[in-house]
């Protein structure tokens, strides 16, 4: 069978019920997201429990900092074992390329690296705020086209931007996107959202897919819910 693009975003302040929730879960049909919280809490030991019972782990830390200090970041979750980390594009291409050179000999061991472009949660005053005029899509656009000239596996993004993103930097180039609901699911607070079918017809290659799954009265059927909606498509 082969894996499915759904990453489960573990976002729990208690182990016991993050581990509860995966136990239901089945690897060939997900991948897990540890975030800033879950490993604040628990540390590289929740990761490797994870991957002890067969998950791929995406390791959200997000990184943003110098140059030297992201590529040692980088490194040492390659040193754990995970399949994708993250940095944020907004940390430069010097930033990046420091990070993605960190990775070159890991070989088929590398993780995947992926830039965070803007937050599905900020909207155009908050880009304000910061000084950038361009519109949220604007700048998601200019930062993508940095994360590609970096040499990165690809970026995170809104699923809305997915169609241009792929037409301009290709089918290689990766696309992870939250703010996906199933039909059955509500929005909670996402505000811009697609089905994973709509996902994945718009080009997105792994979708990050959180209360949907981990709220539902039976996880394991959201989640095969989800893949056979996605076998459909
Ligand atoms: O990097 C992320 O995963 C992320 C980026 C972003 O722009 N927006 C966003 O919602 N996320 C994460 O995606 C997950 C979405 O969870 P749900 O809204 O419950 O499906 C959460 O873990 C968020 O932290």
């Amino acid at each position: 069978m082969q894996l499915s693009p759904v990453v489960v975003a573990l976002d729990y302040e208690d182990q016991r019920a993050a581990l509860n929730l995966v136990s239901q879960l089945d690897p060939a049909l997900c991948r897990l997201k540890v975030g800033k919280e879950m490993f604040s809490h628990f540390g590289p030991d929740f990761v490797r429990e994870l991957q002890q019972r067969h998950f791929d782990v995406f390791l959200d830390l997000k990184f943003h900092d110098i140059p030297n200090t992201v590529a040692k970041a980088v490194k040492a979750a390659a040193d754990l074992g995970v399949w994708m980390v993250n940095v944020h594009a907004s940390g430069g291409s010097r930033m990046m390329i420091a990070a993605r050179e960190a990775l070159q000999s890991y070989d088929a061991e590398k993780p995947l690296l992926i830039a965070v472009t803007v937050l599905t949660s900020m909207e155009q005053a908050d880009l304000l705020e910061l000084g950038i005029t361009l519109t949220p899509e604007q700048q998601v656009l200019k930062l993508a086209a940095l994360t590609h000239q970096s040499g990165l596996d690809g970026v995170v993004c809104s699923a809305h931007e997915a169609r241009a993103l792929k037409q301009q930097f290709g089918q290689a180039f990766q696309l992870v996107t939250p703010g996906i609901r199933p039909a059955f699911a509500g929005a909670d607070d996402q505000k811009r959202v697609m089905t994973p079918a709509q996902a994945v017809a718009a080009g997105v290659d792994y979708m990050v897919i959180g209360r949907p799954i981990t709220k539902a009265a039976d996880p394991l059927a959201a989640l095969q819910a989800i893949y056979q909606e996605l076998n459909a498509v």
